[in-house]
């Protein structure tokens, strides 16, 4: 499988505020830009915490791009893919519609109950005891046909892909603010490296909207 982290962060590195609500950082290119990368994935992916913050839809918006994927055989919409430990996926989630077919990885901490109502609403996939565990969640979604997994964030499910080492491209929308704050969430949360920290190769530098686009291909040295 091939794993591409998309994120747009602020000026000082942030993907939200303090608030942890949603901010558009993109401009309206940036988003056109995030859509074709969205149409020619299998599949987008998201941590719980994104899904509880934003109510993301993760679906193709634009008309022709949804076309061409459907002449060329495959569903309109990419698959959706939420990380989510313990099943805390409101069963009203946008993400949960039926636009696509979405897969919700659980860890084994999930409570049944909660596991009987969202098996209902997406295809769920079990691996890991409290967290769950990604190389062998990302296995399944493999073994389900998803050979380009683009992943949206947040910063907490990105640096554990990092520490996983499932990341094989990062494309960073660096836009034209500051938003600040120690608690605000940034590109890679989590605990943090002391050592090895992973290493990237600059493949592209594009100005677009009144930001940049820099895109890494990490260096698996
Ligand atoms: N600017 C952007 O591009 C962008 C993109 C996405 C999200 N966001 C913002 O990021 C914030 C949400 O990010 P976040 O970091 O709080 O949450 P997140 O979306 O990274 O989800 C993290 C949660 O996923 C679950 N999880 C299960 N297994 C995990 C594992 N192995 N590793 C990591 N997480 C695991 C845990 O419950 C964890 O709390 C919101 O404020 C949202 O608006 C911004
Ligand atoms: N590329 C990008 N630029 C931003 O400025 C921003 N805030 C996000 N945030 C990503 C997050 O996952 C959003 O919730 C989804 O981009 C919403 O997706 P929908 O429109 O609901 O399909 N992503």
């Amino acid at each position: 499988m091939y794993v591409i982290v998309n994120a747009a962060a602020s000026a000082d590195g942030k993907l939200s505020s303090r608030r942890r609500e949603q901010i558009a950082i993109s401009g309206a290119d940036d988003f056109a830009r995030v859509d074709r990368l969205r149409a020619e994935s299998d599949a987008v992916a998201v941590g719980v915490g994104t899904v509880l913050a934003d109510d993301p839809h993760l679906t193709v918006k634009d008309d022709e791009l949804r076309a061409q994927r459907r002449e060329d055989s495959r569903p309109a919409n990419p698959a959706r893919v939420v990380v989510d430990s313990s099943g805390r996926t409101p069963t009203d989630a946008a993400i949960l519609d039926d636009a696509a077919t979405t897969y919700l990885c659980l860890s084994e901490a999930a409570p049944v109950d909660r596991r009987m109502e969202l098996a209902e609403e997406a295809e769920l996939v079990t691996a890991g005891d409290d967290r769950v565990d990604l190389l062998r969640a990302f296995a399944a979604l493999q073994e389900q046909g998803i050979e380009q997994l683009m992943v949206e964030g947040g910063g907490e499910l990105i640096f554990s892909l990092f520490e996983a080492g499932l990341v094989d491209e990062l494309r960073v929308f660096v836009g034209p603010t500051i938003i600040g704050g120690r608690d605000a969430p940034t590109l890679a949360d989590g605990e943090g490296f002391v050592a090895k920290f992973p290493a990237l190769d600059l493949e592209a530098v594009d100005r677009l909207d009144d930001g940049v686009v820099l895109t890494w291909r990490v260096d698996d040295r």
